[in-house]
C-alpha cells in the first residue's frame, strides 16, 4: 500500500510557492530520506502531510486519504520541540503526554493504563534507566529519544522527522540514528526523515528525495547520491564517495535556523 502519494504537488505560503510540483509515491514501511539546503522546502513538505498546513494544489494522499483525515495515523517530530523547560516534567511524563493530548483532554493525573505504555516505549528507545529524571537535565540525544518515544505513543504508522540529528555531536547523533533503524526494523512504521546530514542515516534509507524548491531527485539512495545530481544542488565541492561498500555525501550543507524562536 502507498503510505504517501503526492501527484503535481505545489505548496505555497500566500500565494508564493514554497514546493513546486512535486512527484513521488512511499511505500508502507518504507524509509524517505529528505535532503535539501535550507529553504528548500523540507520543512514545509512534512508540515503539510502531517496536516498542519493546508495551502497546496494537486494530490497528496496519506494511506489514500486526505492528509487531515489521514491525522490519527501520523506522527510528528518536530524540529525544535515546544516543550516549556521550566516546566519540571520526568522523561516518563513527557512520553506520557504523547498519550493524552491525543485525546482531546487534560488530565491532572495521567491514567495507569498510559504511563505503563510510557514505560515500555521508554524501554524501547533505551532509556528506562532516565524514566525519573528531569527531561530539562537529559542530554540533547536522551531528549530526542524521548521525543521519538512520545511520538511513538499513539501508535503511528507514519512518523515525519524534522532534522531529527540536528545540533547533535556524532555519537548522539549514532544513539538516535540507532533508534530511528530500530523503529524501522521492529515496528515497521513508514518514516520521512529530514536532514542536512544524510550519512549517518544511509542505512536505513530505502529512497532519498533530494529537493529545492522542485523536486531535484527521487529513488533509491544510489540512484540520487550521484556527483552530478549533488552538484548540481550544492556547488562544485559537493561529492559523493564510495567507501567501501557504502556512500558517503559531502554537501558542506549546515543546518541555520532561519525562522526565530519556537513554532516550527
Ligand atoms: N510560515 C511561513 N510563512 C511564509 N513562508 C514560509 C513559512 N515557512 C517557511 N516559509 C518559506 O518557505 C520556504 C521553504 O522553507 P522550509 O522551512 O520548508 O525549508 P527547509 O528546507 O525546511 O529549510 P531548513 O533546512 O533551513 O529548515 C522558505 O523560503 C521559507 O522562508
Amino acid at each position: 500500500m502507498n503510505a504517501v502519494k503526492a501527484e503535481n504537488l505545489t505548496i505555497t505560503y500566500e500565494g508564493k510557492p514554497a514546493l513546486e510540483g512535486v512527484d513521488f509515491t512511499l511505500d508502507e514501511g518504507e524509509t524517505l530520506l529528505l535532503l535539501g539546503p535550507n529553504g528548500a522546502g523540507k520543512t514545509t513538505l512534512l508540515k503539510t502531510i502531517a496536516c498542519f498546513h493546508g495551502e497546496y494544489t494537486g494530490k497528496l494522499e496519506v494511506f489514500g486519504r486526505e492528509p487531515c483525515e489521514a491525522r490519527d495515523l501520523i506522527g510528528y517530530v518536530p524540529q525544535s520541540h515546544s516543550l516549556n523547560e521550566r516546566v519540571p516534567l520526568t522523561a516518563l511524563e513527557v512520553v506520557a503526554m504523547g498519550g493524552i493530548y491525543r485525546k482531546g483532554f487534560f488530565h491532572f493525573k495521567i491514567p495507569g493504563a498510559t504511563i505503563e505504555k510510557a514505560s515500555e516505549v521508554l524501554g524501547f528507545v533505551g532509556l528506562d534507566h532516565v524514566a525519573d529524571r528531569l527531561f530539562s537535565e537529559l542530554s540533547g540525544g536522551q531528549k530526542q529519544r524521548v521525543l521519538l518515544a512520545r511520538a511513538l505513543m499513539s501508535d503511528p504508522r507514519l512518523l515525519l522527522l524534522d532534522e531529527p540529528l540536528s545540533a547533535l555531536d556524532p555519537s548522539a547523533r549514532g544513539e538516535v540514528a540507532g533508534v530511528l533503524n530500530k523503529i524501522k526494523r521492529e515496528r515497521g512504521i513508514t518514516m520521512i526523515i529530514t536532514t542536512h546530514d544524510i550519512n549517518p542515516l544511509l542505512e536505513i534509507g530505502d529512497k532519498v528525495m533530494l529537493i529545492n524548491r522542485r523536486l531535484i531527485a527521487f529513488g533509491k539512495p544510489g540512484e540520487v547520491l550521484q556527483d552530478s545530481v549533488i552538484k548540481s544542488v550544492y556547488g562544485p565541492l559537493a561529492r559523493v564517495i564510495p567507501v567501501e561498500d557504502r556512500l558517503f555525501c559531502i554537501t558542506g550543507d549546515v543546518h541555520i535556523h532561519r525562522h526565530g524562536g519556537g513554532g516550527r
